[in-house]
């Protein structure tokens, strides 16, 4: 695995970050992408991360992570879902996740999935 995309609605972001606190070491030799908000929270808790920050979800990054998977460019994506309040870009949740799994790369919803893609 070269690449990861990193993505976590706002009840998840203190999930993504804890997780990728505790695997530091796995995914900071990857080339890390991640929509807007995800990736500058990411920053700012680790600054040694070097993160490339989309647009933000809503505005359009997860229709620019779908992009990058369907031009092979994405190798798994970690993306922590909210699976109680509605989104208002649900359709572009939809798109990303679809794209995941036509494109047939690794996709984790939570955080137990995510240990078994990064091999724990
Ligand atoms: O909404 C998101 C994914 O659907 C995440 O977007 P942000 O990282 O910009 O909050």
């Amino acid at each position: 695995m070269k690449s990861l995309g990193l993505v976590a609605h706002d009840a998840c972001k203190p999930v993504l970050l804890d997780w990728v606190g505790e695997h530091l070491e796995q995914i900071g030799g990857l080339e890390l992408y991640a929509t807007g908000t995800t990736g500058r929270r990411l920053m700012e808790a680790y600054p040694e991360l070097k993160v490339t920050a989309l647009k933000s979800g809503p505005l359009g990054g997860d229709q620019q992570l779908g992009a990058m998977i369907a031009e092979g460019r994405l190798d798994a994506l970690i993306f922590f879902t909210d699976p109680l309040s509605p989104q208002p870009h649900d359709v572009d949740v939809k798109a990303l996740t679809r794209l995941a799994v036509l494109y047939d790369i690794p996709l984790a919803l939570n955080r137990a999935s995510a240990e078994v893609i990064i091999g724990r």
